[in-house]
């Protein structure tokens, strides 16, 4: 049995029993098919094993946390979820940080991609929803994902190398309003063949703005992909909001969205609050993003 030291907890690291993510991944490159849209019943707080040091309701939390290859629910202890998620810290969660960065190319389809077979992990939301500002608050660089001043312009898929081993892509914003609907249908089309053909993408993040209740293009979007099994976390964006422009606070905001979401997936996606203002959230998702490499890499 190893001992693995991550930044949050220390876990015994045991060799893993067959699991359904496991005898997965023998069909496909991918894992982590949690966001499958519903069509079975979804585990409830009464189908979890119970035990006599957790609440009901910490229990029904349980019943939508996202638990990781390598942890089984009756081990689990509350400092194995990373604070502001639901996100479960397993055995592959291990080294984080970003110490190098560098663009590498913009390409116009899925086949233009870098071919070197490296993981990736890809950033998609809708325009003006912060996805620049993650990547710069992530990789502590001001200007790495190259900004533009009009929104909704980028066409491109951009890589960038992480550590010379894996990739953040930084996608085209959709649902911009100023864009044709010609631009539109474009942007469909590409992006739906990088999120179909692309062998080597571990993960989306899909961006939700905390400042605004649900919106439907975020929930068509999120309904897509878990269509089509692109296995995606959610992060939610400008947290550090604390009163909305108008409407309602980021945390009914995100209630909202998440009731949504329970309703329409089988088993509920990972999420995770975060502010590229105040950096809340970063660590963490940093930590999450190496264990789904991890176990891509295994
Ligand atoms: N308060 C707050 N503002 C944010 C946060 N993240 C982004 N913003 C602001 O939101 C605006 C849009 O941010 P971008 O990072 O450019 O958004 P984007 O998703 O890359 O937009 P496109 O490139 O147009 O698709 C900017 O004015 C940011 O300063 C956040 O966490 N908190
Ligand atoms: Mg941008």
């Amino acid at each position: 049995m190893l001992i693995l030291r991550c930044r949050f907890i220390t876990i015994n690291l045991t060799p893993l029993q067959p699991s359904h993510f496991q005898s997965h991944k023998l069909h496909t490159t991918r894992f982590f098919r949690t966001p499958n849209l519903i069509s079975t019943p979804r585990i409830t707080s009464s189908s979890l094993p119970t035990t006599r040091s957790i609440s009901d309701e910490a229990r029904f939390a349980r019943s939508v946390l996202f638990i990781p290859p390598g942890v089984e629910i009756e081990e689990l202890t509350d400092d194995m979820v990373l604070p502001g998620s639901n996100i479960v810290i397993g055995p592959f969660a291990g080294h984080s940080q970003i110490k190098q960065v560098e663009f590498v190319k913009s390409s116009a389809r899925a086949r233009d991609c870098p071919k070197d077979d490296l993981p990736e992990i890809a950033i998609l939301g809708r325009s003006n929803v912060g996805k620049s500002s993650l990547i710069n608050c992530l990789v502590r660089k001001k200007e790495v994902a190259l900004t533009s001043k009009k929104p909704g312009k980028t066409q491109l898929i951009n890589h960038f190398l992480v550590n010379k081993s894996w990739y953040i892509v930084d996608l085209p914003g959709y649902g911009f309003a100023k864009v044709s609907d010609a631009a539109k249908t474009d942007w469909s089309a590409f992006t739906k063949g990088y999120f179909l053909n692309r062998d080597t993408l571990v993960c989306v993040l899909l961006l939700i703005d905390a400042s605004v209740p649900p919106q439907k293009i975020d929930l068509d979007c999120a309904n897509w992909l878990g269509r089509n099994n692109v296995p995606l976390t959610f992060v939610f964006t400008k947290c550090d909001k604390m009163k909305a422009a108008k409407g309602k606070r980021p945390d009914e905001n995100i209630k909202a969205f998440q009731q949504i979401i329970r309703e329409n997936f089988k088993q509920h996606p990972p999420w995770i609050l975060t502010s590229s203002v105040s950096g809340l959230g970063r660590d963490e998702l940093l930590l999450h993003m190496s264990q789904l490499r991890n176990y891509w890499d295994q």
